[in-house]
């Protein structure tokens, strides 16, 4: 029996991946298998030596100590574009209430007294303290072109605006769904020097905190606002809440509340809802589920963050071996002949690295003696072993 260890709520679609003759789910599960959380902050926890994986359900795992994770020998994994479109709309419904000032004007007609007569006429008279703008020939700069930033830039392309996007590290496949209107920028100054919007989509790390800074904000266009349903502290909250204040910007929407945001009359601030659809939550508990699933059972590795892909069919007749170890020479050599000299036959193998971790996947014919197992848990810079039937 497998012990799934949840610390935030998971859509039971993905629960239901694990069936239930051979996996036991819930939060208050003592020693288990595998964590699975969302926006849980794991940083403080003291994680159960029992663990062999740890899933989020979603895209930023900047809530977990992947590092610590790896020196661990535990995979850490997420669910790659699986919430990217409930993002996306919420990113453009950010600019539609923005550009209108939809926010103030629901506000200004719920506060207004009298009959409908009364209403009609305040109507008439109000309403042009929220004139606003439309977003053809409005250019938007998006930095980061990963699942969610592609699809916003596209949708803001359809809407009929110039996008400008940054990205050093796209990848091939974001290159190619990119739609051929999008500009590109060599630099984040380039493009927010471009822009009327920008909209951040990027992971949260030493290398993005604070990336929107008052500099930044002070190239943005006049008139301009800023989007971030990326993570807090990407984004400099007092340096647009000032350029708000001075006139140079005329909104900042995001997901991160703060003190100083939260009533600010021209800061839209939703409770991190970026990911909280229906369709969003199940997406990514099922792939999650999924992927956990896989490396409980089989030792793959899919749409990890911190360990090498690995997809590797079970061989017939056979136990499968996994080892995680440290990237160095002679593991492998190690792990073979340990197998070899127990007068083991190596079906089918392989071995893969990431970063300081490697990642071996041996299929036996017959089965392994657990002695046999031990003794590879004891060459020097192995992190850890399982045995598969
Ligand atoms: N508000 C929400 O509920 C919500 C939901 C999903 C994701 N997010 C956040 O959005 C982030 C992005 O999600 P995604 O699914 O698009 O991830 P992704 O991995 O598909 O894309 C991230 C992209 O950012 C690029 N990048 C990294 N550093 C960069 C930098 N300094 N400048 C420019 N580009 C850079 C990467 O090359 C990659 O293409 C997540 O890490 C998470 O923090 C928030
Ligand atoms: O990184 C993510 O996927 C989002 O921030 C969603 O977080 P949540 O799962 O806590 O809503």
């Amino acid at each position: 029996m497998y012990k799934i260890q949840t610390l935030n709520n998971i859509s039971a679609k993905g629960l239901d991946r694990l069936p239930r003759d051979s996996y036991e789910t819930g939060t208050e599960i003592s020693a288990p298998d595998a964590i699975l959380l969302r926006s849980y902050k794991m940083h403080d926890m003291q994680v159960p030596d029992s663990v062999l994986a740890v899933g989020r359900a979603g895209a930023g795992v900047n809530n977990i100590p992947v590092d610590a994770m790896s020196d661990q020998g535990i995979p850490v994994f997420n669910t790659p574009g699986a919430n990217a479109n409930a993002v996306k709309e919420l990113v453009l419904a950010g600019m539609f209430l923005a550009a209108r000032n939809i926010c103030q004007a629901w506000d200004y007609t719920r506060n207004l007294d009298g009959d409908d007569a009364s209403l009609s006429k305040e109507v008439e008279a109000g309403k042009k303290h929220y004139r606003g703008f439309e977003l053809p020939g409005r250019t938007l700069g998006v930095i980061g072109l990963g699942a969610i930033g592609v699809k916003v830039a596209n949708a803001a392309r359809a809407l009929g605006m110039n996008v400008v996007g940054f990205d050093p590290g796209i990848t091939v496949s974001s290159a190619w769904a990119l739609e051929a209107g999008v500009r590109q920028a060599h630099s984040v100054d380039e493009l927010v020097g471009r822009s009327d919007f920008i909209t951040i989509h990027v992971p949260y790390n030493e290398h993005t905190a604070n990336l929107i800074n008052a500099d930044r904000v002070a190239m943005l266009h006049k008139g301009g606002a800023v989007l971030n349903f990326s993570r807090a502290g990407i984004v400099d909250d007092q340096a647009v809440v000032d350029a708000i204040d001075s006139g140079h910007l005329t909104a900042y929407i995001n997901d991160f509340p703060t003190n100083l945001t939260k009533n600010h009359p021209k800061c839209i601030t939703l409770p991190h809802l970026g990911a909280s659809t229906t369709e969003a939550e199940d997406n990514c508990a099922i792939m999650v589920a999924d992927q956990v699933r896989d490396y409980l059972e089989n030792g793959n590795i899919h749409n990890s963050v911190n360990f090498p892909e690995v997809n590797m069919p079970r061989a017939e007749n056979c136990e499968r071996m996994t080892v995680v170890n440290a990237n160095v020479p002679n593991m492998l050599g190690q792990i073979s002949t340990t197998l070899a000299d127990a007068g083991l036959n190596i079906d089918d193998m392989y071995n893969k690295s990431r970063g300081d971790l490697a990642y071996t996947v041996v299929d036996v014919a017959g089965s392994i003696p657990r002695e046999v197992a031990e003794v590879v848990r004891g060459i020097k810079g192995v992190l850890k072993v399982r045995v598969l039937d």
